[in-house]
């Protein structure tokens, strides 16, 4: 059986580990990181992230604060909104939840970020940073899928890293990462996407196998060799009338045939998605330790 990337227990121990930092700085006389979160809309998926890193910055000891606005505010309301955060000295850190809705222009509101407060690590300068290999926020997801592979201790260098899916939040910066002059790093990166001419061809040889498309089911044991790592970022919510929200989470790995074959392998849920939590509370310290940008010119 496959060691399995436990994403729940490592998270908890970043948690465990910020949470014994602010208790230090606490008694230092220090300034709690303080995280905001925009949330346009009702979107269920949305509202329960929202939710969650709520209480997770209560479990830690930091402050938290949660704006939310009906899906009719206007883009120019929105920016305001985040400039009222860039502004705000309380405030070290803040993400706007995506999806947002379709009258506003997503790119227009992640650029009107401060890359100072930009937490989520979505702002070109953040992603322009992280690729140059300068200190920068990196975006949670890829985060947690690096952090997962340093404390599993999972070797990376020369290795065959395949990505499937080319986002800009998780596929593209992860190959950025896998590729990079660091641990975890070193490996040969080949990024695949939705134009991929047989897909399975690339995922065949990969020893490390990271798949980012939110496609239940995409992934088949067919589709990979023994003793490969498999690191699974969807989460998409499926029908279930046996479940109590009358939905479960899938993967796109068929975890039960791929599990077989691999070495390691994350699940769904509890592998990548506590992790992305950890992230941003991750991003949130350094933001408000000014460990980032505080330093030095940007
Ligand atoms: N500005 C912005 N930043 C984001 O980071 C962002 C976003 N917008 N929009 C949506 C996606 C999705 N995302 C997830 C975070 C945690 C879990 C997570 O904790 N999943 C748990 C299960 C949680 C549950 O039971 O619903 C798990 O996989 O075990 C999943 C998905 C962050 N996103």
């Amino acid at each position: 059986m496959p060691i399995l990337l436990d994403g729940k227990k490592i998270s908890s121990q970043i948690k465990e580990e910020l949470k014994a930092k602010v208790e230090e700085l606490k008694k230092e006389g220090g300034k709690v990181p303080h995280l905001s979160a925009i949330l346009v809309g009702t979107d269920g998926a949305s509202q329960t992230y929202v939710e969650a890193k709520v209480k997770d910055c209560q479990e830690i000891g930091f402050e938290s604060s949660k704006l939310l606005f009906d899906d009719t505010i206007s883009e120019a309301e929105l920016l305001q909104e985040v400039d009222k955060l860039n502004n705000d000295d309380r405030v070290d850190g803040f993400i706007v939840q995506l999806p947002l809705p379709k009258h506003i222009d997503v790119n227009k509101v992640l650029n009107a970020i401060k890359p100072e407060k930009d937490v989520d690590g979505f702002h070109p300068v953040n992603y322009g940073r992280m690729a140059s290999n300068l200190p920068a926020y990196v975006p949670a997801t890829p985060f947690g899928v690096m952090e997962l592979i340093k404390r599993y201790d999972i070797q990376t260098k020369g290795k065959h890293c395949v990505v499937v899916g080319r986002s800009h939040i998780v596929g593209s910066p992860v190959s950025i990462l896998m590729g990079s002059a660091n641990y975890p790093g070193d490996a040969t990166v080949t990024l695949t996407h939705r134009f991929t001419v047989d897909l399975a061809k690339y995922t065949k040889q990969a020893d490390i196998l990271i798949v980012a498309v939110g496609k239940p089911g995409l992934i088949t044991a067919d589709m990979v060799k023994n003793n490969v790592v498999v690191i699974d970022v969807g989460t998409t919510r499926v029908s279930d009338s046996s479940k109590k929200f009358g939905f479960s989470l899938k993967g796109d790995v068929l975890f039960d045939e791929v599990s077989k074959k691999a070495t390691h392998i994350t699940p769904v849920p509890g592998g990548v998605g506590p992790m992305t939590r950890a992230g941003l509370l991750m991003n949130t310290w350094l933001a408000a330790q000014k460990e980032i940008y505080g330093k030095e010119l940007v």
